[in-house]
């Protein structure tokens, strides 16, 4: 993946608009209470100013007292407003990061089944600690922003009521403080960009050291490690300080720009007040409003739409690159067929164009009802084998067919599932005991179940599980051999003629996964065990050896005294 490209600001904020469009009437509460939340600050210059020339100048106490009175009146109604404001905000931000996780999720689980789609566990992370900073940022976003704006257009109307000259001083200065930061605004973008990027190639490099540092230590390659290390620690050093000069640019030219109207108020004010253009009360007035609120307004917009909004836009961009769906998505297969006669034609295939060939020129017929069990060196290709019998990739070269119908087009939905891969890693959710043992047939009844479980080997699972009624709420706390005996009556119940098991037994005991292979197999069904242990190949009808890109086939017999490789497999299995 081009994380680079991948990150687009403008289309990330896309999915903030379609949020915000579902959220319209929050959207109006909204405004609405941020309205009266900004209305101190419309009246702050003119009743100081008024309190000032009407009042005390003119020795009326009471007056001024009272009009200060109406301003404080009016800072109270603007606490109720900023309190009214929360739960509409809660509203609009809780939902955007539930459908930025959903999306994420959905998507990932699309592309996980489209062949050629590279997925990874990265998404569901990445979204997840993206959309915890996203929310924190927007909750900001909305909190800040909505005052700000109101207060800097309320300001502005009062200096015009006010004095009209220090009004348009202050729009002149507002307009070029917006132009520059505008204008610098994609430098800073990429440098924020730069510095996430930098951010999360260390954190991957970190991790992958901290997980593999037995390894590392074990293969005395710890200096190598430390080198990928510092070498990220500096990439990233350098992005954040490139950060910093930017943004210590823009805060230059804001506070410049903030203060220049007051400076200006000031060095015109004896001349203004002696000549009459503005009273005493409406000097003090205007430096209320500039000291007050346009100085604060303009650094809580330029922070928020600056800095913040900047930030968002990259985030959206990279959680959205991680919600992407299946560039090329496939029809729903819809073909079916109810026997079990497996058959590779002159299967070739690789992982990308140019990489190098895992099976090459395979040809197998799997008669239906066999037990056919892979074997073969780590790497040689028994899981790619397994994925293509399943239809979950597509030779690049060659057929892949059940009773003559191509695997990827068979309709993979209950009840026309034709084959059943199980991964070495179990699946299981929270949710009732029967819920995950019937997943892939929801019609299955309690008996079949309770039959099932007998014959797989699950029986004492599930009675110390309390029954089919009994919960699983915490998968993790089932052991991966627990998990695995889950999955296994979960296949042996679904309507598939074929069942792949890709060391779907690991984690039994041998004297279990004979169980569960036997019982398999006296299903009638068409059984392909990838063998995690020897013994599983000699309980088979036929036995494939897989190394070098092509099998060497036949009965364990056979292949003991043809083939030397197997030979040696056997033999290093005994001696274990
Ligand atoms: N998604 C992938 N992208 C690129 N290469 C891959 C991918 N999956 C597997 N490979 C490579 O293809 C080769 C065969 O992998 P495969 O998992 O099929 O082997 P295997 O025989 O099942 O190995 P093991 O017994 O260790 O599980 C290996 O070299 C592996 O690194």
């Amino acid at each position: 993946m081009d994380t680079v490209i991948a990150l687009r600001p403008a289309t990330g904020w896309r999915l903030l608009a379609e949020t915000a469009h579902r959220h319209r009437r929050d959207l109006v509460r909204l405004l609405l209470w941020s309205l009266l939340e900004a209305g101190p600050t419309l009246v702050s210059g003119a009743l100081v100013a008024a309190a000032l020339d009407r009042g005390f100048l003119a020795g009326d106490l009471a007056t001024g007292l009272l009009l200060l009175c109406g301003y404080a009146a009016t800072v109270v109604l603007g606490g109720l407003g900023a309190r009214q404001a929360v739960l509409p905000l809660a509203g609009i931000v809780e939902s955007l990061r539930y459908d930025l996780v959903e999306r994420t999720v959905r998507a990932t689980l699309a592309r996980g089944v489209v062949p050629g789609e590279s997925v990874d566990g990265r998404s569901v992370e990445g979204v997840t600690k993206h959309t915890e900073v996203l929310r924190m940022l927007l909750s900001q976003l909305l909190t800040v922003l909505r005052t700000a704006v109101f207060s800097l257009v309320f300001v502005i109307a009062g200096l015009f009521w006010l004095a009209p000259p220090v009004a348009w001083v202050s729009v002149a200065a507002t307009v070029v403080v917006i132009v520059v930061l505008a204008t610098t605004a994609s430098g800073w973008q990429s440098r924020v960009r730069e510095a996430l990027l930098a951010e999360e190639r260390l954190s991957g490099t970190a991790s992958a050291t901290l997980l593999g540092l037995r390894d590392v230590v074990a293969v005395g390659a710890a200096e190598r490690a430390t080198a990928d290390l510092t070498a990220d620690i500096d990439h990233h050093a350098r992005a954040v300080n490139r950060v910093g000069r930017v943004v210590a640019g823009r805060v230059a030219v804001l506070a410049l720009g903030a203060r220049l109207p007051l400076v200006a108020l000031l060095l015109t004010a004896p001349a203004a007040v002696s000549s009459g253009v503005l009273t005493p009360g409406e000097l003090l007035g205007a430096a209320t409003y500039l000291v007050g609120s346009l100085d604060p307004a303009l650094r809580a917009i330029v922070r928020v739409v600056g800095d913040i909004g900047l930030q968002i836009g990259v985030l959206l961009a990279r959680i959205q690159e991680y919600a992407r769906p299946p560039a090329h998505p496939e029809p729903a297969p819809t073909a079916t067929t109810t026997g079990g006669r497996l058959v590779l034609r002159d299967v070739e295939f690789a992982y990308g164009a140019s990489a190098e060939k895992i099976l090459d020129g395979v040809d197998l017929a799997i008669a239906a009802g066999e037990r056919l069990v892979i074997v073969g060196p780590s790497g040689a290709g028994k899981s790619t084998m397994a994925n293509l019998l399943a239809g979950l990739d597509r030779p690049s070269r060659g057929t892949v067919t059940l009773d003559g119908v191509p695997v990827a087009d068979l309709d993979r939905t209950w009840p026309h599932r034709a084959i059943t891969l199980l991964p070495q890693e179990a699946y299981v959710f929270s949710g009732s005991v029967r819920e995950n043992l019937a997943y892939l047939n929801p019609g299955v009844t309690d008996a079949e179940l309770a039959r099932a479980c007998a014959a797989v080997g699950a029986d004492e699972l599930v009675e110390a599980r309390g029954g089919l009624d009994g919960r699983i709420d915490a998968p993790n706390e089932l052991s991966e051999g627990q998990k695995q005996l889950v999955t296994l009556v979960r296949a042996y119940v679904s309507p598939s003629r074929v069942v792949v098991l890709d060391e779907a037994t690991c984690h039994l005991h041998p004297e279990r996964e004979r169980r569960a292979e036997d019982a398999f197999a006296a299903t009638g069904r068409t059984v392909v065990i990838i063998a995690h242990r020897m013994s599983s190949a000699m309980r088979a009808d036929r036995v494939v050896l897989l190394h070098a890109g092509s099998p060497d086939v036949g009965t364990h017999q056979e292949l003991r005294s043809t083939s030397p490789l197997y030979a040696d497999l056997v033999g290093y299995w005994h001696e274990s």
